[in-house]
């Protein structure tokens, strides 16, 4: 898959545009992007960044095949200086990052790429597709698994995912938030993440009984043993003959390790409950008792509320497709350009209406404020490269909007942590993505850092981004030209 050339994985615009800054400007004039988000999806209190390692791949492969240019040709857009030129390009510019997995706030540049505005430009549609959708799919997942509280959690979406690239990039991003396995065998293979499973109604319904059907597979897996109970009749039927074979391995002497049932319809609150009672009544306490059925964090929520004793959730459709929340509105937005004369950035800024649609100008990044004793996020807070912060200071936060609402850190009492690393330097990749394991682990981390009333599903209390004050006051600069001009 790495060796995949995505390079045409672009919208038309981005490189009639490269034409245009071919002809028309100095291509090599150096610019910055800032690929970021402006709200959370699902009404979650933060978002979880991830697709890192696939920009990282897709960067690095980036050239023009000749079949590339021959296609391009057939368009009849593209003249033959260009499309010669097109033949030896490469990335040459710099990218920094936030890590894959971090905890992330809107407005808060995810992806900065700082190169000659055609490589700058054309890079735009893929970084967005590939960071907006294993980021959207990230969120959804530690909502689900937040909603889980402690329970495993499964990845079972691949056949409900939108395509073969949405089940194994969408399964990917799911591990980093916190499944504990996928169905996804080949994202099990290509990642290296636990794949797991249980089996489906059609291999009960392929025997001539449940109760053949339930042996044969506990003989065959004895050690990974869930018996889906809910073919015929849950109650009367999956569940006594779920443990009439848990006996008999027992009576065996076969070690009961890792075994129970998987539930699939019907009131999963009190089936659950009633399954529990009839596994402890013959003692199978330690028995998983597993469920799917279009679940999401809501009906988790729900059925724990109600009091089920499900400790093990499979979840599809509604986690790898972020159903209720479809997408991830990250934009690319141009943040300066680079004066040939003086070597300095020139700020730039979209204008709106909207204040929230304002971007923000300059070369950036990102520092985010922690509490000294707590270890908990206070806010984060977006500056200018170079300016420079000491924990042993005071340091005034204030809203960028509202800037009458400010917070005065005492010195000593916060610790400071800057975001984006680097991740190509002069065209040349400088970072090694982690595992996805250990993206996952960093994940849990991130999350703890995190109060409670944050990571709520429901109206989750807002950490605040802010400016610093140099930036503030060069948007506002910028503001004040564009009004009065
Ligand atoms: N106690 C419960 N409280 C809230 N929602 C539940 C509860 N039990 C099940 N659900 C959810 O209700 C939805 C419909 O469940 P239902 O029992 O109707 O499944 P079903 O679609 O009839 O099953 P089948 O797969 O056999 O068609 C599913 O999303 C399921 O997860
Ligand atoms: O419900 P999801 O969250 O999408 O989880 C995946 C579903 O896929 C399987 O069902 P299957 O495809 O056999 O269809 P079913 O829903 O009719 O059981 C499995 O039994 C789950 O129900
Ligand atoms: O292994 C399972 O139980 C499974 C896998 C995919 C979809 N539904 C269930």
């Amino acid at each position: 898959m790495s060796e995949r050339n995505l390079t045409l994985l672009t919208d038309l615009y981005e490189l009639t545009m490269m034409q245009g800054y071919f002809h028309a400007k100095d291509a090599n004039e150096t610019v910055i992007f800032d690929a970021f988000y402006r709200t959370n999806p699902d009404g979650n209190g933060f978002a979880i960044t991830a697709g890192l390692e696939q920009v990282v791949e897709y960067i690095e492969n980036l050239h023009f095949d000749k079949e590339d240019i021959d296609y391009l040709r057939t368009t009849g857009l593209f003249g033959e200086d260009f499309l010669e030129y097109l033949s030896t390009f490469k990335f040459t510019g710099d990218i920094y990052a936030i890590p894959e997995g971090t905890v992330v706030f809107p407005r808060e540049p995810l992806v900065k790429v700082i190169a000659p505005i055609m490589q700058a430009q054309l890079v735009e549609t893929a970084i967005l597709n590939i960071i907006n959708h294993q980021s959207l799919i990230a969120t959804k997942t530690s909502r689900i698994v937040h909603a889980a509280r402690g329970d495993g959690v499964m990845e079972f979406g691949l056949r409900r995912a939108q395509g073969p690239d949405a089940g194994i990039y969408g399964a990917r991003a799911a591990m980093i938030a916190g499944c504990i396995g996928t169905s996804n065998v080949l994202c099990g293979q290509m990642f290296d993440v636990p794949v797991k499973g249980t089996h489906a109604h059609s291999w009960i319904m392929s025997f001539p009984d449940e109760l053949t059907a339930f042996r044969t597979y506990a003989r065959l897996y004895p050690t990974a043993c869930i018996l889906l109970v809910d073919t015929y009749d849950t109650l009367n039927s999956g569940i006594p003959h779920a443990i009439q074979v848990f006996k008999e391995m027992r009576a065996e002497g076969i070690p009961l390790t890792f075994y129970g049932i998987r539930m699939d319809s019907g009131d999963l609150a009190y089936l659950s409950k009633e399954a529990k009672k009839m596994l402890d009544a013959e003692g199978f306490t330690d028995a998983v008792i597993s469920a799917s059925n279009d679940l999401d964090e809501t009906l988790i929520t729900s059925l724990k509320n109600q009091g089920a004793t499900i400790n093990s959730w499979g979840v599809g459709t509604n986690l790898i497709t972020s159903k209720d929340c479809p997408s991830f509105g990250g934009v690319y937005k141009l943040a300066a350009i680079m004066d040939k004369k003086t070597g300095k950035f020139i700020p730039k800024i979209k204008l709106s209406e909207n204040e929230e649609k304002i971007t923000n100008p300059g070369n950036k990044t990102t520092y985010r404020i922690y509490g000294k004793d707590s270890h908990k996020v206070i806010a984060d807070i977006i500056c200018l490269v170079g300016e420079t912060f000491n924990e042993d200071e005071p340091l005034l936060l204030f809203d960028p909007i509202a800037t009458w609402k400010k917070t005065l850190l005492a010195p000593g009492t916060y610790t400071m942590r800057e975001l984006p690393v680097q991740v190509f330097k002069d065209g040349e990749c400088v970072y090694h993505s982690p595992k996805v394991m250990d993206i996952q682990k960093y994940c849990k981390e991130e999350l703890n850092t995190l109060w409670d009333e944050t990571k709520r599903l429901v109206n989750p209390h807002e950490v605040h981004v802010d400016l610093s004050k140099p930036l503030w006051d060069m948007k506002h600069a910028l503001l004040d030209k564009y009004h009065f001009e």
